[in-house]
């Protein structure tokens, strides 16, 4: 069995026919199954709550990734000391390393068999492309070290980060018109980029394994929606469906997962819901993964979209700023705050 995977070649397309389509594909996935198998009976009774797919033709070739691979492998295997000194514990805003088992992303687990590093993108404050003076006000008290500059750039070249970057920011107008809202609805609320990327190492689980200690406890992410690329070939990744089953998410060459978060189930009161998922590294070897977390910017209020609220569904989230939210869910996490 194969997940489905949408062509995002056409991501870039000015054709309105085009985006329509692709607009329409992510749609159908945000609010009907979002994840799923090929053959109609299946995808029934898979039941996939939200969106939960896989994309090729993303624009990041798989070399490159490799090449990412690599180096993530020589930061992890540092000495422990050594990494130590660029801990997490160490920066305002949660940037940084994090040992085994320090993040908790399950509230009833104890403690996540992984260890990560987390940086995240902030425009250069030189003004020369645009970065204007409200940048601090953006940043919602978030910003501080670990942080990388970016410039724009084509979605094809640079750095993977930066080029992971570009197709997040390609798939923002592309939500907002399956949400049936203008193209650019999102274009003044992202314009700093809040995205924050993890490196992730999981060390293989053997024996029994005690559910309140896998690689990363079930959990939805923060943002708006998550980009992650999976180490081909090992599988740890799961999604919980509408039946409470844990259903593999296999990591397939040349693809990229693509998720929603609960910055969009904020945004659409629900009707884009964040999806349930967790990672146990059950397969003997070491795993890498690589998730890039696209948010607002973090002075944004989190306010639900006035075709999502009704009589029939009132609003089901106090308002509170992207940066906050982030903040206190940063602070759940690592509690050392
Ligand atoms: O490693 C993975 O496949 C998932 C990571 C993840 O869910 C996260 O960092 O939020
Ligand atoms: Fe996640």
């Amino acid at each position: 069995m194969t997940p489905p995977t949408s062509d995002l070649s056409s991501i870039s397309s000015t054709d309105p026919a085009a985006r329509r389509a692709l607009a329409d594909e992510i749609k159908h996935a945000c609010m009907e199954v979002g994840f799923f198998y090929g053959t109609p009976q299946l995808h029934t009774s898979l039941n996939f709550p939200s969106y939960f797919e896989t994309v090729k033709n993303h624009g990041i070739p798989e070399t490159v990734m490799q090449d990412t691979l690599a180096q993530m492998t020589r930061f992890f295997d540092l000495p422990l000391d050594k990494k130590l000194e660029v801990e997490n514990k160490k920066t305002s805003n949660f940037m940084g390393y994090n040992p085994v088992l320090s993040g908790n992303n399950d509230p009833n687990g104890a403690g996540d068999l992984q260890e990560g590093f987390e940086f995240k993108f902030e425009p250069l404050d030189d003004g020369s492309h645009g970065a204007d003076k409200d940048t601090a006000i953006a940043r919602g008290g978030h910003h501080g070290c670990t942080s990388i500059q970016i410039s724009p750039g084509s979605r094809n070249s640079g750095p993977p980060s930066h080029r992971a970057l570009k197709l997040g920011r390609l798939l923002f107008p592309l939500f907002a018109l399956a949400l049936d809202l203008p193209e650019d609805f999102f274009a003044d609320k992202t314009k700093h980029s809040a995205a924050i990327m993890r490196l992730l190492h999981y060390p293989p689980q053997f024996g029994e394994v005690d559910d309140r200690v896998i690689g990363i406890g079930a959990h939805t992410d923060w943002e708006c929606f998550t980009i992650l690329w999976q180490q081909p070939g090992i599988q740890a990744l799961q999604v919980l469906n509408s039946f409470k089953e844990w259903i593999n998410v296999p990591a397939i060459d040349g693809t990229l997962v693509i998720n929603l978060g609960d910055q969009f189930a904020r945004w659409t009161n629900d009707v884009f819901t964040s999806t349930v998922h967790r990672a146990i590294n059950r397969s003997g070897v070491e795993r890498y993964s690589i998730p890039l977390f696209f948010g607002t910017d973090y002075n944004v209020p989190l306010e639900p979209i006035s075709s999502c609220v009704s009589d029939e569904r009132p609003a089901r989230y106090e308002a509170i700023t992207a940066g906050e939210y982030i903040r206190s869910r940063h602070q759940a996490t690592y509690g050392h705050y």
